[in-house]
């Protein structure tokens, strides 16, 4: 898990952004091949997975669970897996970190196998509501001791053999879905989960990949209901992870708001239950052009290239939140430098992310001159018009490598720069995020300390 020791940096203003770079694959890939590759019967190969502290984090679980896991180059993988149903008792307790996903789709794993196991997590993942899955999973037969208020330090005991259910959920959450989804590959029948607002369905393209029975339905409401035939037999396969469209939203904002730049970022995840950003930035007037449009391991891919844009304020409709979940800090920063009001609602879930981002970006934005004003599920900010604002602050990152980077590249339209508290958080989900913003700065010798660059 990543040092206790706090590392603060410094992010100022520089000229153009130019180049082109690949980001590193997508977190919520990362997490579901590893864990189905696991659960398969036989070897896969996963290329391109996030090498991140939050995917490490599932690895180790995994391992401890019985699956050979094994890395063979730079995010080149091979894992041996155990089987639905094959998951073996765990010997110590599991270390998730900082990391929602890891915690909750294991969950779901474990629901359903003969074993138990007690996850810790950070102070940050020490906080976060895990009663969202407990709840279906005690449904499916497990049994929970959780701490007060239903967080970690958590144990799940699991039974076989699991009760398939009909699940509708209560929060829009690609996590919870995926938990119960996970709990039913080992239960005897269709688990159906009831999804009113579409999330992210990486899910159940790969567990389709994999050869489950898993099949969709999108009733005349607009809900879709999925069903999953349980006692699964899943088969190895090869699975190319494409790169974070989440990771990718930073350095892009980073070029639109940089007079001069223009970014290509290749091999972008194009998913559209993940490409609502790109939607809202476009929507803001951003220069947006896709090209090498493909499918790689089940997902759309593109290459996205940004240019320098004037932005103007708009406002975001709440139903495309599920789409961008974990951008509204980046899109909060282009706001803040946009050409009038921006509004935003509907985003109570970002109170329980790995900080409570609505209040952390409207006083992180605010010590840095920028107009905010935070109510009960949003953020109104009104831009500078394209004018640089003052910066100077130091920002807290909080354990939340969204808050980090977003304040980094907020740190590129200040005065006199941003200084945020601890970057060591970014190294969960986009290790490399400090040397590719240097590179693209086009600072010389990308191993450097961004403490480094901001005295140059
Ligand atoms: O399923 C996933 O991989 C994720 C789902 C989202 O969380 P919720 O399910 O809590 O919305 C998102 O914020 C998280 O970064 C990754
Ligand atoms: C919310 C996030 O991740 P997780 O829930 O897996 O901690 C995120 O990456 O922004």
């Amino acid at each position: 898990m990543h040092s206790a020791v706090p590392r603060p940096a410094t992010f100022q203003h520089s000229g153009p952004l130019r180049g082109t770079i690949k980001v590193p694959g997508d977190k919520s890939v990362s997490h579901r091949a590893i864990m189905l590759s696991a659960l398969a019967v036989g070897e896969s190969r996963i290329s391109g997975l996030l090498e991140g502290e939050d995917v490490l984090a599932t690895a180790a679980a995994m391992r401890a669970m019985g699956a050979k896991i094994e890395r063979t180059g730079e995010g080149s993988w091979t894992v041996h897996g155990v089987g639905v149903g094959g998951l073996m008792q765990p010997s110590a307790t599991l270390d998730m970190g900082n990391s929602g996903t890891s915690t909750r789709l294991l969950m779901g794993l474990v629901s359903s196998h003969r074993i138990s196991a007690t996850f810790i997590g950070d102070a940050s993942l020490s906080r976060r509501p895990m009663g969202r899955v407990i709840d279906p999973l005690s449904l499916m037969g497990a049994e929970f001791t959780a701490s007060p208020g239903g967080t970690l330090p958590l144990m799940v005991r699991g039974l076989v053999p699991a009760i398939p259910i009909q699940y509708r959920l209560p929060v829009a959450s690609a996590q919870v879905k995926s938990a119960v989804l996970l709990a039913g590959l080992n239960a005897p029948g269709i688990t159906e989960v009831i999804e009113p607002i579409p999330t992210r369905d990486h899910s159940e393209r790969m567990l389709r990949g994999f050869g489950a029975n898993l099949s969709v339905e999108l009733a005349k409401d607009g809900v879709r209901h999925i069903h999953l035939m349980g006692e699964a037999e899943l088969r190895p396969q090869n699975i190319e992870v494409p790169g974070d469209p989440s990771s990718a939203a930073f350095p892009i904002v980073a070029a639109l708001i940089t007079p001069g730049s223009e970014v290509t970022v290749t091999h972008v995840g194009m998913n559209p239950t993940r490409n609502g950003i790109y939607k809202m930035l476009e929507a803001m007037g951003a220069s947006l052009s896709y090209s090498n449009e493909r499918e790689v391991g089940g997902e759309p891919v593109a290459d996205i290239t940004a240019r320098h844009s004037i932005l103007h304020g708009i406002e975001v409709p709440p139903e495309v939140a599920p789409s961008m979940i974990d951008e509204f800090p980046i899109l909060f920063v282009a706001a803040s430098v946009a050409q009038g009001r921006t509004t935003t609602s509907g985003l109570d879930e970002l109170r329980v992310k790995e900080s409570d981002r609505l209040a952390l970006m409207a006083s992180g934005l605010h010590a840095i001159g920028s107009v905010v004003t935070e109510t009960e599920d949003g953020l109104l900010i009104d831009g500078s018009g394209g004018e640089p604002l003052e910066g100077g602050a130091a920002i807290k990152s909080a354990l939340d490598h969204r808050i980090a980077m977003s304040f980094a590249v907020a740190g590129q339209h200040c005065y006199k720069g941003v200084i945020v508290d601890d970057v060591t958080p970014i190294a969960t989900s986009f290790p490399s995020f400090e040397s590719m913003l240097m590179m693209l700065k086009g600072v010389e010798g990308s191993s450097i300390s961004s403490d480094d660059f901001a005295h140059s």
